[in-house]
């Protein structure tokens, strides 16, 4: 808890009643995909026999090019597209196995940020945030137009945590983008994830914003112990902030290896082979 959420609060930080520091996650496998194959109704096959596991503390990377699959895999890891074949392990359980309330329940432990922050403009920054505690508290959805009391304490420490804490009482409208994307951030930690998803993140910022979400992310990773999966256009920031990359092509899995045993030119292969 930083200075700035204790002076927030008038009180000096660890002493707060509720105060909430992000855990550090034990380490182990938060995500472990297995043979995911998606088959849409139209018969074409997006994603093949697709495997994939990511532990607490680790940040990978997805790159591909336009069509290979990426938007694909994240809709079916986060439960909107309903895999075909194959077995999406969250906290033990199989997504891909579930529906109605027990998927609800089973996917909590993920959060998923977009390539739009997609803010509710007119409210505040701080309301922002709390919105993304709902999922954890279903009643508050009747009392929509009012901030969850309890949520209110852990939503700063988050704003704190992607350091826009100053911001919580300014419109979400007045942003700009790299600081709505930091505030989605803030939103997906309210959910209080294991996995934190994000389906090009940075593709709307300029380098200097998509620069600081990236770092974000990565703190994210490694001070916080979640497991991150990033889908990104940009093989440059994907080599510098990631821990594995992993490559597709087509719908299946062309590598999956530490950021620093990718060669340039495996990156570009994978562009070039796509196109052909
Ligand atoms: N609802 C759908 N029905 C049929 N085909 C689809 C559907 N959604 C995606 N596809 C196809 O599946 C393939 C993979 O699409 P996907 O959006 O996952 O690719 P992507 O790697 O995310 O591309 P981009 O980089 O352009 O976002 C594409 O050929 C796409 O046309």
């Amino acid at each position: 808890m930083s200075l700035g959420v204790a002076a927030a609060f008038g009180s000096t930080g660890s002493d707060m009643p509720g105060a909430v520091k992000p855990a550090v996650r034990a380490s182990g496998v938060r995500l472990a995909v297995r043979d995911l194959t998606m088959c849409y109704a139209n018969g074409h096959t997006a994603l093949r026999s697709l495997n994939l596991s990511v532990n607490a503390g680790e940040m990978v990377v997805v790159l591909g090019s336009n069509g290979s699959g990426k938007s694909t895999f994240m809709k079916c890891v986060v439960g909107l597209n309903r895999p075909t074949g194959g077995s999406v392990k969250v906290g033990g359980r199989d997504l891909a196995a579930l529906s109605g309330e027990a998927l609800r329940e089973a996917r909590l432990p993920l959060a998923l940020i977009s390539q739009n922050a997609n803010l509710v403009k007119r409210r505040s920054v701080l309301a922002n945030v709390c919105c993304g505690a709902l999922g954890r508290h279903r009643t508050l959805m009747s009392a929509f137009g009012r901030l969850p009391r309890d949520e209110i304490e852990p939503a700063m420490s988050y704003l704190d945590e992607v350091g826009l804490l100053h911001l919580a009482r300014q419109r979400a409208g007045t942003l700009s983008g790299g600081q709505a994307q930091r505030v989605a951030v803030a939103r997906a930690l309210a959910q209080r994830p294991d996995v934190l998803l994000a389906d090009e993140p940075v593709a709307s910022l300029d380098p200097e914003a998509a620069d600081e979400v990236m770092r974000l992310l990565r703190r994210l990773a490694t001070e916080d112990g979640l497991a991150v999966v990033c889908v990104l256009h940009q093989p440059e920031l994907a080599a510098r902030y990631a821990d594995r990359l992993v490559g597709l092509r087509s719908g299946l899995l062309e590598f999956d290896r530490p950021a620093s045993d990718v060669s340039s030119q495996q990156i570009a292969g994978l562009y070039l082979a796509e196109a052909s």
